[in-house]
């Protein structure tokens, strides 16, 4: 499997990083429009080949997509990460423009690219990749669920006090500060609801805990993060070189499904050779669809400054 990376920064790095570590792509082209960046990157990951035991070839190029030509998955990490105390859609101006013309190259040199928008505001960056593209929506996928998914297991381990192998949860909804929607009612401990172990105040705390994530890691960090967004992403990209089916929220353009329509937004799906192999419909509570319902008229509004 060839896989492109765009963007060398921090989140396109680790990308490749957990790729090649997993060994199980082929190949890795890592582009960056800064001269010699995505070049020097690919140098320093091909000089831990020998110690971390993989194989996959990782390569860098500025900005020359026929060194692209061919790749299976391309996950768009290009653009920039937001500082302390703004939100992910203010990047909605730099960021839009980046996109769009990555996401035309891509496919000019890889017609059958699987594409990974991990760029924020991701849901819109997604839904803008769709109208740039015209790609089939089964091969423009949104990365956020699965890394929200990670942090709100995170978080209920801490409050469990439990190992995280224990614990089992989702994030629903649009990749925000306020739109996420942490499936408290179905996280469980070892198969037993997590209602068993703490109190409804305590969870609640774990769901804000959750949907504040990343700008928590923003302000500690005096940008966004990169490790669990590039552990999210490899295991999607394994997903698909594996064609596992394996069960991920990510954003997906959704055509009735969920009572939406016309937009990208965190949902269950399974992950296989086509890209989203399916989009899983559960059940959910009046209030759980009340939330699904005004967190996609906020990636709605994003929308709208395309
Ligand atoms: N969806 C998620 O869960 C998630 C998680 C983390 C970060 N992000 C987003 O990912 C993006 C990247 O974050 P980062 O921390 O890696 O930023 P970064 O600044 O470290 O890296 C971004 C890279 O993109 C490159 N770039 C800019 N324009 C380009 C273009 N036209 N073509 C190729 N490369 C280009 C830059 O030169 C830079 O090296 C941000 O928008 C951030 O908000 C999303
Ligand atoms: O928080 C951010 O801006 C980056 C990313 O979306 C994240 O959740 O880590």
């Amino acid at each position: 499997m060839k896989v492109t990376v765009v963007g060398a920064g921090a989140v396109g790095a680790s990308c490749a990083e957990y790729i090649a570590i997993k060994d199980f792509a082929s190949e890795v082209v890592l582009i960056d429009i800064k001269e010699g960046f995505a070049e020097g990157k690919a140098m320093d990951l091909m000089q831990t080949a020998s110690l971390n035991s993989f194989d996959t070839k990782i390569t860098g190029t500025t900005n020359d997509y026929t060194k692209t030509a061919n790749s299976d998955v391309a996950v768009i990490t290009s653009g920039i990460p937001r500082k302390p105390g703004m939100t992910r859609e203010e990047l909605i101006s730099t960021n839009a423009g980046i996109v769009k013309s990555v996401a035309e190259n891509l496919i000019k040199h890889s017609p059958n690219v699987i594409i990974i928008v991990v760029s924020n505001p991701m849901d819109t960056m997604t839904y803008l990749t769709h109208k740039a593209t015209g790609l089939p929506k089964h091969r423009i996928i949104g990365m956020g669920g699965a890394l929200d998914s990670a942090r709100f297991k995170y978080r209920l381990a801490e409050a469990l006090d439990a190992p995280i192998s224990d614990v089992d949860g989702m994030v629903i909804g649009g990749h925000s500060d306020t739109g996420m929607i942490p499936l408290t009612r179905l996280a469980t401990r070892n198969s037993v609801p997590v209602s068993k172990f703490i109190s409804e105040e305590r969870m609640e705390e774990v769901k804000q805990e959750t949907k504040v994530g990343g700008a928590t890691l923003t302000k500690l960090l005096g940008t966004s993060a990169w490790y669990a967004p590039g552990a999210a992403v490899s295991a999607m990209v394994q997903a698909i070189a594996n064609d596992s089916k394996k069960m991920f929220p990510c954003s997906c353009l959704l055509e009735g499904e969920y009572g939406l329509d016309d937009i990208c937004i965190g949902v269950p799906t399974l992950i296989g050779a086509k890209g989203v192999e399916s989009i899983v419909e559960i059940e959910l509570t009046e209030s759980e669809k009340a939330e699904l319902a005004s967190s996609a008229d906020a990636v709605r509004k994003t929308n709208s400054l395309l």
